[in-house]
């Protein structure tokens, strides 16, 4: 007979029940995490669906109400609701209450957030790099965080046992952890995530920019390459517009950068420079050769339909 262990909480306060906080509810669930699960929604109809679909044991219209005695809660809205949510629960958190997050950028975040927490509360922001392009709580799943890592970025003097049982859920969750610091997180995922989201976003704009004529046919032929940036540029706009406002700095020099290189291949392009497309095509070729070997040794994604070809 398999040992039964006990949660790693009594109760977690989900404050938003979309894509991720559903998938949380839903793996803390599966793996047993909590003894019991909160959460809060705006409008009626979102309360009305995590209850329908079993997600929490009772749900409140705002974040002080569902915080109340909870010994985790977890911020799983834009980012830039984060300010004003951390204001309006702050006074009903238990002394001693564990406060992280899931946003996709970590500097503001701190900024936002930790100025609102009283003394006796220990606040570790965090970020699973998991996700797909669509929204709400019925979305979500519970395996979307296995083999998938999740960035926690404490601050100097986050309490250590705090940062323990944070990483202890995401990896009871299936997660590979890693700690680095806010800076260095917002630079990582300008490049990685965040200026692809940008791309994505401009070449559906400019397709769609294009003369009728052309315009019937990009939708008659975006099987390929075309169709995977359609999949990124259905991502949802206010999350990704409060991702571009708040990670400005660290997106707009990715952005210098790509824009360079970009003008390179241009060049090559006009000039019928066919060495230099050459070269950065065969480099870029490993790049990927490499991540995928990467993925196989430990983290490999299963549900991306192309790594079946690699
Ligand atoms: N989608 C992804 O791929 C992904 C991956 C990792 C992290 N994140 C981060 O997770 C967070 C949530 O994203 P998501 O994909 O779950 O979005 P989502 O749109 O599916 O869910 C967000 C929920 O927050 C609610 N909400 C919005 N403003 C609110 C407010 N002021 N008060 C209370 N509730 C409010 C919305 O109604 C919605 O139910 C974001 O900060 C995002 O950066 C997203
Ligand atoms: O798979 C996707 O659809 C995603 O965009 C997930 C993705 C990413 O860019 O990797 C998006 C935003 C997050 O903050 C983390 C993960």
């Amino acid at each position: 007979m398999t040992e039964k262990k006990d949660p790693l909480f009594n109760k977690i306060a989900l404050v938003g029940i979309g894509l991720i906080g559903s998938s949380l509810a839903r793996a803390t669930r599966k793996n047993g995490l909590a003894k019991e699960i909160v959460a809060c929604a705006r409008s009626q109809g979102t309360r009305d669906t995590a209850m329908r679909l079993g997600l929490v044991d009772a749900i409140y219209e705002t974040p002080a109400e569902a915080v109340v005695d909870a010994d985790l809660v977890i911020l799983c809205t834009p980012v830039s609701t984060y300010d004003d949510l951390a204001c309006a629960m702050a006074p009903s958190l238990k002394e001693g209450a564990i406060v992280t997050d899931v946003g996709s950028v970590k500097e503001s975040v701190i900024r936002d957030v930790g100025p609102h927490l009283p003394d006796g509360i220990h606040f570790v922001p965090g970020h699973p790099i998991a996700g797909t392009e669509h929204s709400g709580p019925e979305a979500g799943f519970a395996e979307l965080f296995e083999g998938r890592w999740c960035i926690l970025t404490p601050v100097p003097g986050t309490n250590s046992k705090a940062l323990d049982r944070i990483t202890d859920y995401w990896t009871a969750m299936g997660s590979m952890v890693e700690i680095m610091t806010a800076h260095h997180h917002d630079k990582v995922l300008a490049i990685t995530s965040h200026l692809p989201h940008l791309i994505a976003y401009t070449i559906v704009g400019t397709a769609t920019d294009l003369e009728e004529t052309q315009q019937a046919d990009v939708v008659k032929f975006s099987a390929g390459g075309f169709r995977d940036f359609t999949r990124i540029a259905a991502s949802d706009p206010i999350m990704w517009r409060d991702v571009f406002l708040n990670n400005r700095e660290a997106v707009l020099e990715m952005l210098q950068r790509f824009s360079e290189d970009l003008s390179v291949l241009q060049r090559a392009v006009r000039w019928g420079e066919g060495d230099v497309l050459e070269d950065r095509f065969r480099k870029t070729r490993d790049i990927r050769r490499g991540i995928v070997d990467a993925h196989q040794a430990g983290t490999f994604d299963a549900r991306e339909p192309d790594n079946a070809q690699d």
